[in-house]
């Protein structure tokens, strides 16, 4: 049986980050990938130049069509840029009892551009995150969304993803990427089953682009494929590993450069 993944998301011209990057993670893991574009964002290696945002009724146009005529089997929602956008996509979740939802709550790329408004943030913790059956917070974005200052080990890691679940997803897989040290340790909190430390060791590449987007999107593929949510994680997890290692063979810009999907699939 094949499997229909939806990215809703902004793009990213490189190839490394967004729409883009859950396209290729969705092939690579054998999903059928579909998209709905929410910002046009003028990026790359080096940083965002400018963002075109949707109107949010072209948004809810592009959901409407889509899903009055395919069958989705899991959804990775990310870079939503503002409060109307966030509602459109909260309320299609509702109307089409949208199954397997991933939200990545981007709010601000590697590079320091935000992707999404500050005034947004509001929405993004009280419409989405409550209809999410796992949010994929990295650090700064666990912050923002508590309102309290960035943890620094993994002990503060796991009081955090704690009163992230008390918001209301299903599940919290709160991301370690941006501590330093030999391993890269992600942690799994979900409310009806034991808490689960993901561990990686720490590739030295500066190829970090997008690795958020591919680690979201790599679970929503394989979500429909696994008997269990912690089974797709730990697998979504080992893809995205295995994408850095070989990220440095790729030649993408001058920047943080992207991971390399294909090489990820097909050298397992
Ligand atoms: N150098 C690395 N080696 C191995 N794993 C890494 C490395 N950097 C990040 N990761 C892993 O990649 C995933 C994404 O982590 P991170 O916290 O960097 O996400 P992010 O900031 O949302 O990414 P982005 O904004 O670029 O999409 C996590 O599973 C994290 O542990
Ligand atoms: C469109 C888009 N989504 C997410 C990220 C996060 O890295 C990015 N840089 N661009």
């Amino acid at each position: 049986m094949s499997h229909n993944i939806l990215s809703i998301a902004g793009t990213d011209p490189s190839g490394g980050a967004g729409i883009q990057a859950d396209l290729k993670a969705f092939s690579a893991l054998g999903g059928y990938g579909m998209t709905v574009v929410t910002a046009l964002v003028a990026q790359t290696t080096t940083g965002v130049s400018e963002v075109h945002d949707v109107p949010a009724a072209f948004v809810r146009s592009q959901l409407d069509t889509l899903l009055t005529d395919v069958r989705v089997d899991a959804v990775k929602i990310g870079m939503l840029s503002n409060t109307e956008v966030i509602e459109v996509v909260a309320a299609a979740i509702d109307a089409y009892d949208l199954p397997n939802v991933v939200v990545d709550p981007v709010m601000v790329a590697k590079s320091g551009d935000r992707l999404l408004a500050a005034d947004a943030v509001e929405a993004l913790r009280t419409e989405l995150l409550p209809r999410a059956d796992l949010i994929t917070p990295n650090l700064p974005e666990a912050a923002d969304l508590l309102g309290e200052a960035e943890a620094a080990d993994e002990a503060q890691m796991r009081s955090q993803a704690e009163r992230l679940l008390a918001l209301g997803p299903r599940r919290v897989l709160l991301k370690g990427g941006h501590l330093s040290g030999a391993t890269s340790t992600d942690l799994l909190l979900s409310a009806d089953a034991p808490a689960e430390v993901l561990t990686a060791e720490r590739v030295s590449t500066t190829n970090t682009h997008g690795t958020g987007c591919t680690l979201s999107s790599a679970v929503a593929a394989l979500r429909p494929q696994r008997p269990t949510w912690s089974q797709a994680v730990r697998e979504a997890k080992d893809y995205l590993t295995e994408a850095l290692r070989h990220a440095d063979e790729l030649e993408v810009g001058k920047g943080k450069g992207p991971v390399h999907h294909f090489h990820a699939w097909w050298g397992r």
